[in-house]
């Protein structure tokens, strides 16, 4: 019995100690990437600025920050996994949603389409993208290291009620600028007969795309919403499981 008791405490202090190495190394882990991924906008903001000086128009500026652009807007791929694992709260789904539509804006929209690279709704979301992201990063970077200024959190949670509907924006005029040129060309299109016996027009695709906006937008906004009243006003909010 005392034996079973002494394993018992044993086992509860081994336990402590992994809860704890475990949350030191996710600490660690979303440090590091908050402060690459913060570094990796101001790099993309730096980059269009200097552009815009230099050349005093947007002709050009997505082919000039598109490589560093794909990069660091794929990598916020780890963000699901993130919400997956269980290292931050937050719910799988909608982060999916919010990196997957952003992925799918850059590399099978903007990226694959050098023909509306040049389109202001380009250079809109972009701008849009780039400050959500330096205040989102580095709002998460200083709250880790328990110093955060009350200016970043104010940016966090209130920028994005105007910041979030001018993406939208940028992002369906730029895949409705797509569509008569997928329409042309055909497109990651599959026509019958073919040897697979599939048919895929990516011109309705897009369509589809376009209309899941009107269901799954209000659900971020209204997420982002509820987090805004949570941390700037301290209601509590009880969030439905995934
Ligand atoms: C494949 C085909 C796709 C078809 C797509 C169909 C269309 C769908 C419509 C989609 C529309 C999207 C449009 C969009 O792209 C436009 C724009 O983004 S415009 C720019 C404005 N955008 C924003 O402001 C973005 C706002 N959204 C977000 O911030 C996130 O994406 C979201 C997932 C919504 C954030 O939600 P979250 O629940 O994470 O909120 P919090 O930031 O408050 O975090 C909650 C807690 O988790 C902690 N956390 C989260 N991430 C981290 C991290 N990286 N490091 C450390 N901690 C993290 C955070 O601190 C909170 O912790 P606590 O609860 O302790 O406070």
């Amino acid at each position: 019995m005392a034996s079973g008791e002494e394993d018992g405490t044993v086992d509860e202090k081994e336990n402590n100690n992994k809860k704890r190495t475990k949350s030191a190394l996710a600490t660690a882990w979303l440090t590091f990437y908050n402060i690459a991924m913060t570094a990796g906008w101001l790099v993309l903001a730096m980059a269009m600025i200097r552009f815009y000086i230099q050349k005093g128009t947007h002709k050009g500026l997505y082919r000039s920050i598109a490589r560093t652009l794909k990069f660091f807007q794929t990598f916020a791929l780890v963000e699901v996994g993130h919400c997956a694992v269980g290292i931050v709260r937050t719910s799988v789904i909608v982060t999916g949603v919010q990196v997957c539509s952003r992925i799918f804006m850059v590399w099978f929209i903007t990226n694959s389409i050098r023909q509306i690279q040049n389109e202001e709704s380009v250079i809109l979301f972009l701008v849009v993208w780039t400050f959500t992201e330096i205040t989102r990063y580095s709002y998460y970077t200083f709250n880790l290291l328990h110093h955060l200024p009350y200016f970043i959190k104010w940016a966090r949670y209130n920028l994005f009620i105007v910041l979030y509907p001018l993406g939208v924006i940028g992002e369906l005029l730029t895949i409705y600028a797509a569509l008569p040129f997928v329409r042309r060309t055909g497109m990651y299109s599959m026509r019958l007969p073919n040897k697979y016996n599939v048919s895929f027009d990516y011109y309705y695709c897009l369509i589809i795309v376009m209309l899941s906006y009107i269901p799954l937008f209000p659900q971020l906004y209204f997420h982002m919403l509820r987090q805004r009243r949570r941390v700037l006003h301290g209601e509590v909010i009880v969030e439905k499981d995934d």
